[in-house]
């Protein structure tokens, strides 16, 4: 069984599209990239909202509220998904990463695949791994990068990477202290506490945890309603922290409401819950499924932190939030097995390690997961 990050995929590689087209040279949508029309741009779209009520807005929490806590566990329960303020990462370092990322994607197509991820590896650049659920190919590209940039920068940029690889490395310590602050915060409104979490470790920090960095680049469009940038899909971490560029783009959806953009807020950080988060709270904080939309005249930047365990640690319900009237519904699964289950399952992963309940006479789906798989639009 892998036991690092780097070795989920193993199992399961995949083989996408070889050719990466210089979007900015394309007039016209090439049919390959052509999904059919979404209803995103279309006027009185009901489907897309971004202003409206605060019910229907993603929550915007300040970290430094003495009322932080229930805010999130309110936000986790109903929305999947929040955005947080007063966080204390330096705008100085969001500049610096947003940069990092534009200076990466405006690189030469033969240099980016200098540095592409192989079929059965985590790092480096490519196609999302989901696109190749896909029949169609998405407006963007990706970067993925797992500890140090260093060996893959060289090649990108052989003179000058040290700059680069400083960036991404101050980012990802600061976005592993954020991650600990908002795991307790997050476990803390579930009514856990550091006793309760072994693999937390001693010191409480998570020092095992894993975290991904992921550079996500929507080029402008010349077609958006038939585009996609990044298809529907939920997070395979505890908790995903999004900073995007002053572009939107970022959609969630919302059972009862569809889908409902996420404005981007100056200084405002996007907290996901992951799939793993919803196994360990048995349901209760559902993984949110999101997606990235794309237009006709800005180029749209995000850079995703996606944390999780300890690439072995087993996850499994918290047993003080089971009891005889609510037994556990997942089973117990590693980060490194569960990524490689998304790559072989795709939106069925989380289903799949839903335990089966015996009155059901083994059926797998039950009714929340079915609900939610519904939603799923390529369905
Ligand atoms: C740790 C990871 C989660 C991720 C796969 C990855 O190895 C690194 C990239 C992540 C990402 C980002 C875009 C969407 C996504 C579904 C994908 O294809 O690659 C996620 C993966 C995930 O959360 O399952
Ligand atoms: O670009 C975005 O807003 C979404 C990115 C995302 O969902 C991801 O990287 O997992
Ligand atoms: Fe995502």
């Amino acid at each position: 069984m892998p036991s690092r990050l780097s070795d989920a995929f193993r199992a399961h590689p995949v083989h996408l599209y070889p050719k990466h087209p210089d979007f900015n040279s394309l007039q016209e949508l090439p049919d390959s990239y052509a999904w059919g029309l979404l209803d995103h741009e279309l006027p009185n779209s009901s489907s897309a909202q971004s202003f409206g009520s605060s019910d229907n807005s993603v929550p915007v929490i300040d970290l430094t509220d003495p009322n932080a806590l229930a805010l999130i566990g309110h936000a986790c329960k109903t929305w999947g998904v929040f955005q947080v303020t007063n966080h204390g990462i330096s705008n100085n370092l969001l500049d610096d990463v947003e940069s990092t990322a534009r200076s990466l994607f405006s690189l030469p197509v033969h240099q980016k695949l200098k540095a592409a991820r192989s079929p059965d590896g985590v790092s480096g650049y490519g196609h999302a791994r989901i696109s190749s659920f896909f029949p169609k190919l998405m407006w963007s590209e990706g970067y993925t990068i797992v500890g140090s940039p260093f060996e893959q920068f060289r090649q990108l940029w052989p003179q000058d990477h040290g700059k680069f690889c400083d960036i991404i490395e101050e980012y990802e310590r600061e976005m592993k202290k954020l991650a600990v602050r908002l795991m307790w915060l997050m476990l803390g409104s579930l009514g856990i506490s550091k006793e309760d979490v072994k693999w937390a470790g001693p010191k409480a920090d998570f020092k095992d945890a894993s975290g991904a960095l992921q550079l996500n680049s929507y080029p402008a469009c010349p077609d958006p309603n038939r585009a996609m940038g990044l298809a529907a899909h939920t997070d395979s971490t505890l908790l995903t922290i999004l900073h995007q560029n002053n572009t939107s783009g970022l959609q969630v959806h919302r059972e009862g409401t569809g889908w409902v953009t996420v404005p981007p807020l100056p200084s405002a950080l996007i907290i996901n819950v992951g799939d793993l988060l919803h196994i360990l709270s048995n349901g209760s904080y559902p993984s949110v499924l999101h997606r990235a939309v794309v237009n006709r005249t800005q180029h749209r930047l995000s850079v995703a932190y996606l944390y999780g365990p300890p690439a072995s640690e087993e996850i499994s319900p918290f047993s003080k939030l089971l009891g005889p009237s609510q037994p556990p519904l997942y089973r117990p699964v590693t980060w490194s097995e569960y990524l490689g289950t998304k790559a072989k399952h795709f939106n069925m992963a989380l289903s799949s390690v839903r335990l089966c309940s015996p009155q059901n006479g083994g059926i797998l789906v039950a009714a929340n997961d079915h609900k939610r798989l519904q939603a799923w639009p390529e369905n």
